[in-house]
């Protein structure tokens, strides 16, 4: 990021998904240090009302909405400001390739994979929340980033602490990886509980706020197998030196083991305004308005092994990256859609990884040499999904 500095000084900076969680805050951030960063470009996908706010406040040079019935409504929102107002999917990809030196990716799913790399292929610096898109196209994604001298920071809170607490001088002396994870709403209910969980009772994460997919996945624990597979290609770490601890308090956002016996962990209250300052602020530290840690009122860190049996999520995930190829993009696809199914009410809780699990037995894992192929592999794993839903939904 050294040498990215505009000629007043700021850096520019684009939101992909900024009307979301993650975008929310990294809004507020980049808000409290006008001295610092100015808005290239703000995108969402229909909640226009949020994003014209946004955008009359920081004035961004473009703003855009994936969704083009929503363009009327952002064009009105902004007549007379000066602000370009655009919509469809081939837009959010040009917001991303207008010359902001650090690019925000907080899109969800794998809608974010072009915008994120459109914004990788200029050579931007991108802080990446969103794991979707290094699931369903890790190497091609790595590979792409080396090619255009592209930097990606870790936004993830894990993938953050670990990126705080790797010594990448010395990748020889590093022994594993440990992911914490919170258990989510369900941690500690049977099967038969889980089984007729809603979806208001799976998006009540006891310790994070998040939208409403990361959310149920964290419930259903495929966030964690995600960041497995998003671990395995930031960090270039083999699937066997990657370990999953259930830690409720969500207070140590993950640990890096060394050969030594040391282990390294970054700390600190559940709140990712931490981990956004941390990658917006990249080589620097920003001050972030997070609650500051008190260990002594929190009394007690706990851990616990993470349970496959009621979480099926965790071995579906681990296998898709032993797998390799395609696999993780359809386990991503098939989680995406079922997602989407269980929180329209068309299944149950516990169908999630039913539907995940019988997509990555049907469709035939190959290995994808494009994007284009990975793009090929998502809507296969998704057709293939919902007729998997449709069909549980008639018997
Ligand atoms: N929330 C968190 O604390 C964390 C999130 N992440 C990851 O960050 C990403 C974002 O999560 P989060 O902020 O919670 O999600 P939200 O659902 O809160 O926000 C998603 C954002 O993406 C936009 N969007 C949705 N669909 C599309 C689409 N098809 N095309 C373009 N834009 C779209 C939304 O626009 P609109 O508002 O108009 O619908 C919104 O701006 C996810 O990948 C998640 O896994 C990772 C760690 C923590
Ligand atoms: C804030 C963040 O990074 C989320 O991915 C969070 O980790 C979810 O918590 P779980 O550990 O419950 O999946
Ligand atoms: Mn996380």
């Amino acid at each position: 990021m050294s040498g990215a500095l505009k000629e007043d000084g700021r850096r520019g900076v684009t939101i992909l998904g900024s009307t979301g969680s993650i975008g929310c805050n990294t809004v507020e951030l980049v808000e409290a240090r006008p001295d610092l960063y100015r808005i290239e470009a703000l995108t969402a996908h229909s909640r226009v009302e949020i994003l014209a706010g946004q955008a009359r406040r920081l004035k961004p040079r473009l703003a855009v909405v994936a969704d083009e019935s929503a363009y009327g409504a952002l064009k009105d929102a902004l007549a007379g400001t000066g602000i370009a107002v655009a919509a469809g999917p081939a837009a959010v990809v040009e917001a991303a390739q207008l010359p902001a030196d650090w690019v925000m990716a907080s899109i969800v799913g794998a809608a974010g994979l072009a915008p994120t790399l459109a914004a990788v292929r200029r050579g931007a610096v991108v802080g990446l929340a969103n794991k979707e898109c290094l699931v369903c196209a890790g190497a091609l994604m790595t590979a792409e980033v080396a090619a255009h001298g592209a930097t990606l920071l870790p936004v993830d809170s894990e993938h953050s602490a670990i990126f705080q607490v790797l010594d990448a001088t010395q990748p020889q002396a590093v022994e594993k990886i440990v992911l914490t994870a919170s258990g989510g709403p369900f941690r500690d209910r049977t099967l038969a509980e889980m089984e007729g969980m809603t979806p208001e009772q799976a998006v009540a994460h006891p310790n994070w706020s998040m939208g409403a997919k990361i959310s149920v996945d964290s419930a259903s624990m495929m966030n964690k197998g995600l960041e497995l597979i998003e671990a395995h290609h930031l960090f270039a770490m083999p699937e066997e030196r990657i370990d999953i601890v259930v830690h409720p308090q969500s207070v140590i956002h993950s640990m890096v083991s060394y050969v030594d016996g040391s282990v390294l962990a970054q700390l600190g209250s559940p709140d990712m305004r931490t981990p956004i300052a941390y990658a917006l602020g990249w080589p620097k530290r920003i001050f972030a308005p997070a609650p500051r840690l008190d260990l002594a009122a929190i009394g007690q860190l706990t851990f616990q092994a993470p349970d496959s049996e009621r979480f099926p999520a965790l071995r579906l995930a681990r296998t898709a990256l032993q797998t390799g190829g395609s696999a993780p993009t359809v386990l991503n696809a098939a989680n995406e859609v079922a997602v989407q199914a269980f929180l329209a009410r068309r299944i149950g809780f516990l169908d999630i990884a039913r539907v995940v699990e019988e997509t990555l037995e049907t469709v035939e894992p190959v290995t994808p040499s494009s994007i284009d192929d990975v793009l090929e592999q998502d809507l296969r794993a998704r057709r293939c999904a919902d007729a998997i839903i449709a069909r549980r939904g008639k018997r």
